[in-house]
């Protein structure tokens, strides 16, 4: 592009790699021509796995790529759709998605999507257990299992002292919880502030140190803060535990390996890990699945009047038996969308699930996007295994993406009918025999 004499080409790629917008674009087949650097951080990936686009098209196809198909389709952009979902490195991801049709002299010729990253706002705003303004106690968090009894119980403990506490867990498993319930179990005079590192800057941290009197910090994901900013935090926090401050962190994965891989700086992890607190994953204790379900659905009952109180047994099989990576965030989203189908049921059945998480549990095809992935010290395949592999992998999510319907998923593949059918009468056969 030219405007004049000068060529704008460089000043675009040089606006779209900084902006602070994700953009994804595909062309008319759907294949990926544009992904900016915040689209990377956004969606959680590393410079090494975006060497091999064709690779990442896979990603994009089992993420939200459906959004960017939808739009090839039908010529019409969708917009401000909200989506939450836990990205490569299995953060918690909420962003605000705009997807347009692109035409050229009339004529599509792909479709672009931008995504404002609104995790940071969506964490103040979205606070289901908070009724009125009340504040969260250790009676307000579901803990049936032994181990989140054991979080409990040492967390009782940690209010006591008023040690710096750290919490280690998964994202979804009750950190902010567990910070809050000590914050108001323990003497700290004040109120609670929370440092969203996911998105904090220097100026934030600095307005907190002049701002901070007594009362607690929490510092959420200190494992998300870049380097200097870690060193500014301790610096902050070593000045501030002189006053009346309490201080409590989070971090998203086993510290001594963030120290490691050089993610986390030593002397923070030293200042704040007084007092450990490790929450277990759901899914090493599926105990709390159903007390939690209980609990919310007398919520539900409570605060929207419906009669519902119980799940049929398949889908309580479902639940049992799904691996749940975004922990009770996870399974609380999930109420959040089907219980607003219900009308007059009393009982949640398969039909009122989402299709996104049917898909998941039902259908489960036998590979993972992750299984594309080349990574070190995984052995490689044959490369017509692997090319058998991602086709029917990618053939399958098509279809589940169209409902099982065939003509559809052929026309959105670029592919006719007939030669769909025979490539999943193919795998089909493939399947058989393994
Ligand atoms: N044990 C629990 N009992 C009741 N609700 C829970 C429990 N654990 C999590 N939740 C629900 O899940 C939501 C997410 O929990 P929370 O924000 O504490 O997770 P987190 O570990 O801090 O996640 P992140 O690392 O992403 O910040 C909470 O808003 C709460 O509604």
């Amino acid at each position: 592009m030219t405007t004049g004499e000068i060529d704008l080409s460089p000043f675009l790629k040089f606006a779209a790699e900084h902006v602070a917008v994700g953009i994804h674009a595909v062309d008319l087949k759907g294949k990926t021509i544009l992904y900016n650097q915040k689209m990377k951080e956004i969606e959680g990936f590393d410079f090494e796995e975006l060497v091999d686009r064709s690779l990442l098209e896979v990603f994009r196809f089992e993420q939200h790529e459906s959004t960017l198909l939808q739009v090839l389709q039908t010529g019409e952009a969708v917009l401000n759709a909200k989506q939450t979902y836990w990205n490569r490195k299995g953060q918690q991801i909420t962003t605000l998605n705009d997807t347009y049709p692109v035409a050229q002299s009339g004529q599509l010729i792909g479709a672009v999507e931008l995504s404002r990253d609104v995790t940071t706002l969506e964490k103040v705003v979205y606070q289901p257990l908070k009724k009125y303004e009340e504040p969260i106690t250790f009676n307000s968090i579901t803990a049936i299992s032994d181990s989140m009894k054991k979080v409990i119980a040492t967390a009782e403990k940690a209010a006591t002292t008023k040690l710096p506490v750290l919490l280690i867990g998964e994202s979804g498993t009750g950190k902010e919880l567990i910070a809050e319930s000590i914050h108001w179990a323990s003497s700290s005079s004040g109120q609670l502030n929370t440092l969203y590192c996911h998105g904090a800057n220097e100026k934030l941290i600095d307005q907190l140190n002049q701002e901070l009197s007594g009362g607690t910090i929490y510092c959420e994901r200190i494992d998300l803060l870049p380097p200097a900013l870690q060193v500014q935090l301790l610096k902050m926090a070593q000045k501030q535990m002189n006053g009346d401050t309490y201080f409590i962190a989070s971090v998203g994965e086993d510290p001594v390996e963030l120290i490691a891989s050089k993610k986390l700086l030593k002397e923070l992890y030293y200042f704040f890990s007084a007092m450990t607190i490790q929450l277990e994953p759901l899914r090493n204790r599926k105990e709390d699945i159903m007390p939690f379900i209980e609990d919310y659905l007398s919520r539900h009952r409570m605060y929207f009047g419906s009669r519902v109180s119980r799940l049929d047994e398949e889908v309580k099989n479902l639940f049992m038996a799904y691996d749940w990576p975004g922990n009770l965030k996870e399974l609380e989203l999930l109420m959040d969308e089907t219980t607003s189908l219900i009308t007059t049921q009393e009982s949640i059945s398969v039909d009122l699930l989402p299709q996104h998480f049917k898909s998941k549990t039902m259908n489960k095809t036998a590979l993972t996007p992750e299984d594309f992935i080349i990574r070190a010290g995984k052995d490689l395949l044959p490369l017509d295994d692997y090319l058998l592999e991602a086709e029917m992998y990618y053939l399958l999510k098509a279809m589940d993406l169209h409902g099982g319907n065939v003509t559809k998923a052929a026309a959105a593949l670029g592919m006719s009918r007939q030669n769909l059918q025979y490539r999943l009468r193919k795998i089909k056969k493939n399947e058989a025999q393994t």
